[in-house]
């Protein structure tokens, strides 16, 4: 379960973040979406302690992300591409992973191949350093790395975005096959509204910081109030 409590991030007076309390609870996939500026990545930020908040904090399992490192152990993110290492290729970043995550190369290689789909021929086998790729195709080896060792905790910010129309069909039936395997919570920003409202069992609308709707998506009905909020605009 993740729970945020008097979470507040500010610069000078913009309000980029304002949340008395949230909870997500554990399973869900919760889908956040919110004009520009409104505050998504700032949130994802201060939940991988990326930033400080100036009060306030973030618990996951219990464990507050600013004062213990352990939530890392089942946690996994790709917010954008300083994720990544561009002078490796994507072989060797994924090895890169695997080893912190205690793999050996076999299981590593293993474990990657079970996104080929997703990859399709472009990232495996290529010669190509990551700074070499697409920034479709170095999104992708972001994604993989996050779920690489399947945590129980996945943090997405735009991950849709510089994907082709098949990867984008295809990133949301992974998502959506991985939530259903591992029972993860899975966090993920996008500005489009029908892959939100396609993966999402709950889906929270965020202006100027704070969280202004939370919709229930279970049974997928949340497109019509998202339309209309989101025309009102
Ligand atoms: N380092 C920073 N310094 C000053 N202001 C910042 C900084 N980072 C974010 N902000 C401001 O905080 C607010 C929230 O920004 P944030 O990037 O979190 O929004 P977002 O919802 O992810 O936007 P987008 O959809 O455009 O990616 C914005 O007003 C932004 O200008």
């Amino acid at each position: 379960m993740i729970l945020i409590h008097d979470l507040k991030k500010t610069y000078g007076s913009k309000v980029a973040v304002d949340i008395p309390e949230y909870t997500i609870a554990e399973g869900e996939i919760l889908g956040l979406v919110g004009n520009n500026g409104a505050g998504k990545t700032t949130l994802f930020r201060l939940m991988l302690d990326l930033l400080k908040a100036d009060s306030g904090n973030v618990t996951i399992n219990d464990i507050d992300v600013s004062r213990s490192e352990s939530w890392k152990n089942f946690t996994g993110a790709y917010l954008d591409e300083s994720f990544l290492i561009d002078y490796l290729t994507p072989e060797e970043y994924f090895c890169f992973v695997g080893k912190m995550c205690g793999f050996t190369k076999a299981e590593t290689e293993e474990r990657i191949e079970a996104y080929s789909r997703f990859m399709a021929d472009e990232i495996i086998g290529q010669k190509k350093y990551i700074r070499n790729l697409s920034a479709g195709n170095r999104q992708k080896v972001g994604i993989i790395s996050a779920l690489l060792s399947r945590p129980a905790v996945v943090i997405l910010d735009e991950p849709f975005n510089f994907l082709d129309p098949s990867s984008q069909s295809s990133l949301k039936h992974l998502l959506r096959e991985y939530n259903r395997e591992t029972c993860a919570t899975i966090l993920v920003s996008s500005h489009n509204l029908t892959h939100t409202t396609d993966i999402s069992t709950r889906i929270a609308v965020l202006e100027h910081g704070v969280i202004i709707r939370d919709i229930d998506n279970t049974e997928g009905t949340a497109s019509e109030e998202l339309e209309e909020y989101f025309r009102r605009e």
